[in-house]
């Protein structure tokens, strides 16, 4: 499987309805504490507007849903990955990207068998608290050279001018929040990651 080098996430189809018709071909919708009426109504319009411009959606979280709306591909964290059915995920045809921190994680990763595995954060993240220490660049060809054939997600603090940087030393796609949505004109820094990673998105079609 073929991942586009930039991977945008973002937590509304309002988001989507801005950013995707610019170009953009790999989109997450990340949206927490939701309640379950709104959240359906989020997951359709994203995935209409994703099927009108040719960008594959997916799907944070939310796995349950997620087949029941017709969705092919999800993203699962550590502690989603425990709670979650893989039966009924594979069953529906699903594709799933995994999240890995450390080597523990990694090979819990392994053992389902995933689409991609992400390898996070690269850089401090403003984002979300966690306990991990930035991974750093070196980190991401040991990870590459560890799950071989599976594509790699750099994610965390990424930004355009640090994204050759990720994309050279073996990640697959970058994956990005808040340079783009806390930027003070969005939709021209996502038009400058467009322009950023598709040197790397052409070669490799
Ligand atoms: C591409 C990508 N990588 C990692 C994550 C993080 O997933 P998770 O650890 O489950 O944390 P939340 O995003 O659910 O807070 C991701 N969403 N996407
Ligand atoms: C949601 C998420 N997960 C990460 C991980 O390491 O698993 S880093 C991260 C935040 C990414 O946002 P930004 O591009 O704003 O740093
Ligand atoms: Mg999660």
């Amino acid at each position: 499987m073929k991942l586009d080098p930039f991977y945008l996430i973002v937590d509304s189809a309002e988001w989507i309805s801005r950013l995707v018709p610019l170009g953009v071909r790999l989109v997450q919708l990340r949206i927490k504490d939701s309640a379950q009426a709104p959240l359906r109504q989020e997951l359709r319009a994203a995935k209409a507007i994703c099927a009108a411009h040719a960008c594959q959606l997916v799907v944070n979280d939310h796995w349950k849903m997620a087949i029941e709306e017709g969705c092919d591909f999800i993203h699962l964290g550590q502690e989603d990955l425990a709670a979650a059915d893989l039966a009924a995920i594979r069953k529906a045809g699903m594709r799933l990207g995994v999240s890995t921190h450390d080597e523990a994680e990694l090979e819990t990763a392994f053992a389902v068998r995933p689409d991609y595995i992400a390898l996070g954060p690269i850089y401090p993240t403003v984002l979300k608290a966690m306990p991990w220490s930035p991974q750093g660049l070196d980190r991401i060809a040991q990870w590459k050279m560890r799950i071989s054939g599976i594509p790699l997600v750099a994610i965390g603090g990424l930004t355009v001018e640090r994204v050759a940087g990720v994309l050279d030393r073996g990640a697959d796609s970058a994956a990005v929040v808040t340079d783009i949505t806390r930027n003070a004109d969005p939709e021209r820094r996502c038009t400058e990651w467009i322009a950023a990673t598709r040197p790397v998105a052409s070669k490799a079609t």
